[in-house]
């Protein structure tokens, strides 16, 4: 278990305070996947390095089953450090050491005899797919291999605790999805802690179990996954949420939207977003038949947290003025969130 306690780090610069962390409280349970979210200049990349303390907090606790980091000698700290690994947004690999080099470092500074290092480095190329690569060096590989290789050297000396700085943010969305399941493998597999930040909901989707939303140095909310995308409690979760699932609307409609339908012949565009609870019911069929209009779905994405279904349509929707609020206000009352694009 990671907990911190009343975390706080002041930057000094030029004589002028920047508080890029105040009283930050988390617990991260042992084996879980933990993301923690916020926008750009929110306190992320610092929270992330004080876990490890490359970053000293200004205050509070950092402990390690236990063990507050903050009181163990310079030696100690290195022992504690060994079995916390880290990766990063630029992959940070050495460009004069091959694949096999580059896995074998840490191993190499602890002075593990050679033949343990060729069994450990081919088992670890294993993992992440990479056996053909082995003596290449990092310029002649793709990011996502490149992130390959930094992952291995991360767990080269068996950490309980994976911490992942924007670690797919470098990456294509395809390259993203393959790096994302390789962690969630290696979480399953070794049963090892992976703390992420991320400024993207489709991350912490994709595989967090927990995740808290960072906001100006503080933690603005926090739960399991599923809680935070069912009910979401400040508007910037809800905007990293909305963010994660978007609909785009075709040129052909937004070309000739209008705000008001003053003479009741308009369609209106309608964006509704709604979780699981709500998909159970025929919620569309419903309006047709207690409202007496036509709809059409224009676009939708839908995705599944767990058990739980969450998604986003966009409709048009025909009918007379009062139909349209009726729906309206039947959709609002199936706690769906409904948001009026305009009319074409
Ligand atoms: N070494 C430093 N010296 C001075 N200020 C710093 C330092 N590191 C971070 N900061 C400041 O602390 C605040 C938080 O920065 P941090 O990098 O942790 O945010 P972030 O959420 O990771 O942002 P990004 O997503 O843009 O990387 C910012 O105002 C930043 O300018």
């Amino acid at each position: 278990m990671i907990e911190l306690k009343d975390i706080s780090k002041v930057f000094r610069k030029k004589n002028i305070d920047i508080k890029a962390l105040t009283e930050v409280n988390l617990k991260i349970p042992e084996g879980r996947i933990y993301g923690i979210i916020g926008s750009s200049g929110a306190g992320k990349s610092t929270l992330i390095r004080c876990i490890n303390l490359l970053e000293r907090p200004t205050q509070g606790q950092v402990l390690i089953n236990d063990v507050d980091l903050m009181t163990l000698s310079p030696g100690k700290l290195i022992d504690v450090r060994r079995k916390i690994g880290m990766i990063f947004q630029h992959f940070n690999l050495l460009s004069s050491r091959t694949v096999f080099e580059n896995i074998a470092f840490p191993l190499e500074l602890i002075g593990t005899s050679k033949e343990h290092i060729q069994l450990k480095v081919k088992e670890l190329l294993d993992l992440v797919g990479l056996e053909s690569k082995s003596d290449e060096y990092p310029a002649s590989l793709s990011g996502g291999q490149k992130q390959r290789v930094a992952i291995a050297r991360a767990l080269a000396s068996d950490p309980a605790v994976l911490l992942c700085d924007e670690a797919t943010s470098a990456l294509d969305p395809a390259t993203t999805r393959s790096i994302l399941n390789l962690l969630k493998d290696i979480n399953k597999r070794l049963n090892i802690t992976i703390v992420l930040i991320t400024h993207e909901m489709d991350v912490v989707k994709a595989i967090c179990d927990d995740v808290a939303v960072l906001s100006e140095g503080r933690v603005i909310e926090r739960g399991s996954v599923r809680e935070i995308f069912s009910n979401a409690k400040t508007d910037l979760t809800q905007q990293f949420i909305n963010s994660s699932l978007h609909v785009d609307i075709a040129h052909e409609y937004l070309n000739r939207l209008v705000q008001v339908s003053e003479d009741n012949g308009k369609d209106l565009l309608l964006k509704v977003r709604f979780n699981g609870a709500s998909t159970d019911q025929p919620l569309l069929s419903s309006i047709v038949k207690l409202f007496g209009i036509d709809y059409e779905v224009l676009n939708a994405k839908m995705d599944t947290l767990g058990d739980m279904q969450v998604g986003v349509m966009l409709l048009k929707i025909s009918g007379s003025i009062d139909a349209i609020t009726n729906v309206i206000n039947y959709f609002k009352d199936k706690k769906l969130e409904v948001e009026v694009i305009g009319y074409v």
